[in-house]
């Protein structure tokens, strides 16, 4: 469960962004959306750890997230938050299993070959363990993005505009493996997305 209440966060020399309170149950599923500017990808990164916002609190099954330490906060997002970007980035010099393992070790866990192999083939990309980030078309790198969010059974998984760089038929992909690897996995979903063929995808809406 995820709450966020009274959230503000202020950059420099623009008016505060305000956030509605919101309540996030396990493993519902949401859509996040908002016009260019609302702030979408503040609220994101606020929600993952990554940006202290000027007020509020944000509560993840139980934990106040900034309160936390940041060496704390760095497990807890490891452990508890798998986060996919709108292009996914990789450590070049890993192949793909070693990046999905390096997701593990980072969060203080050890590393599961047996799921990262097994994520990987639910992706359909079995035989890409082997393989580095440039051998890799964006659809697949955006899969193997999705198996690294999975692999620490995170309790939320965060998309911030997932599909944006990818073909129709890529974006439906991209948007049937989240939706199911969340449930299968018990994780609730947030896709941020301006993506109208992912608009009608998702039951629940927080608008911005
Ligand atoms: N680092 C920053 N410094 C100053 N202002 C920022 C910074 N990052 C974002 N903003 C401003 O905060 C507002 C919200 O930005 P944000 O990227 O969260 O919106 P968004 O809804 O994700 O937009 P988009 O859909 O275009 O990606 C915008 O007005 C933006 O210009």
């Amino acid at each position: 469960m995820i709450k966020i209440q009274s959230l503000v966060h202020q950059y420099p020399n623009v008016p505060a962004l305000r956030f509605p309170d919101w309540e996030i149950k396990d493993r519902e599923q949401w859509l996040l959306l908002g016009s260019s500017g609302s702030g979408k990808s503040t609220l994101l990164n606020i929600i993952a750890g990554l940006l202290k916002p000027k007020g509020g609190n944000v509560i993840v099954d139980g934990t106040s997230v900034y309160d936390l330490s940041l060496k704390a906060m760095d497990q807890f997002r490891g452990q508890k938050i798998g986060i996919i970007f709108q292009r996914p980035h990789f450590i070049k010099s890993l192949n793909i299993y070693d990046n999905i393992a390096v997701a593990s070790s980072f969060a203080g866990l050890p590393v599961d070959g047996k799921r990262i192999l097994m994520l990987l083939d639910n992706l359909g990309l079995a035989g890409k363990a082997k393989s580095y980030a440039e051998e890799l078309s964006q659809g697949q790198l955006q899969r193997a993005s999705i198996a690294r969010a999975l692999i620490n059974r995170p309790s939320v998984l965060i998309a911030d505009e997932p599909t944006s760089s990818l073909d129709d038929e890529n974006a439906e992909n991209v948007i049937s493996l989240l939706t199911t690897q969340a449930a299968s996995s018990d994780a609730s979903l947030i896709v941020a997305t301006h993506d109208k063929r992912v608009r009608n995808r998702l039951s629940k809406e927080y608008l911005l």
